[in-house]
């Protein structure tokens, strides 16, 4: 199994949370393939951001793509048929962040929506062991999680090539996300590296022109 198709998923941590429709439909409208929705909970990550009501008022105001919902929260179980049912097409979690990892990929999927794994740059990737075919995406953080406009941690390289592997190896159509201080000017080396889903918050929504952005970060992935 190759690598799929490359997404460009806007992270709208950084977006402006006072026109938040507004701005994400820009992001789409120049050439952001999915929305990265980031919760914080001020308790698993040092922050606090948004949660289910913001991305039903989302769809509400049209937003069609998918919602790629990273659940930076603790515990993770109870929140999720309340994400699936405001809309979300993806939801990923920390293992660390939950006392059943297996139990609660079902219960994502059981929601009707796909499912991934979050790895931290401290979290060992043993963590896919026995669950690697049940999943939908693998994310890769290249950031302490918590904030956005932070540096990429370079060590995020080797840990996807070591995922690209595993995946390869399983021939099953899992995406390798990867998110965190990603630019256009490290994009293509991040590609080159195995992923194929790409989260980036500042990098786009910090840039006077989306669409050339992201259309130079088109160009790097190749
Ligand atoms: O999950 C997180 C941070 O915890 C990310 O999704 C960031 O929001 C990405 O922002 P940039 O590093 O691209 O600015
Ligand atoms: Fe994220």
């Amino acid at each position: 199994m190759s690598k799929q198709s490359p997404v460009i998923a806007p992270s709208i941590l950084s977006a402006d949370f006072a026109r938040l429709g507004e701005d994400i439909a820009k992001a789409l409208a120049a050439g952001g393939d999915w929305v990265h929705f980031d919760v914080m909970d001020n308790h698993y990550v040092p922050n606090l951001t948004m949660g289910p009501m913001v991305l039903k008022a989302l769809r509400d105001y049209g937003i069609t793509k998918p919602i790629d919902v990273h659940l930076m929260v603790k515990p993770v179980d109870r929140i999720v048929p309340d994400f699936a049912k405001a809309g979300a097409s993806l939801i990923s979690f920390h293992p660390e962040a939950t006392e059943h990892v297996d139990r609660t990929i079902g219960l994502i999927k059981d929601a009707g929506c796909q499912a991934g794994l979050v790895f931290n740059p401290a979290t060992p990737l043993n963590w896919l062991d026995h669950v690697l075919d049940k999943l939908d995406l693998v994310l890769i953080m290249s950031v302490n999680p918590g904030f956005g406009g932070q540096k990429f941690i370079p060590q995020a390289l080797e840990k996807l090539r070591r995922v690209r592997r595993l995946i390869d190896e399983s021939g099953r159509p899992i995406r390798l996300e990867i998110d965190g201080g990603v630019t256009a000017d490290n994009i293509g080396e991040i590609a080159a590296a195995g992923a194929d889903t790409f989260v980036a918050g500042s990098a786009i929504f910090g840039a006077a022109d989306y669409q050339t952005v992201i259309g130079k970060m088109r160009a790097a992935i190749g």
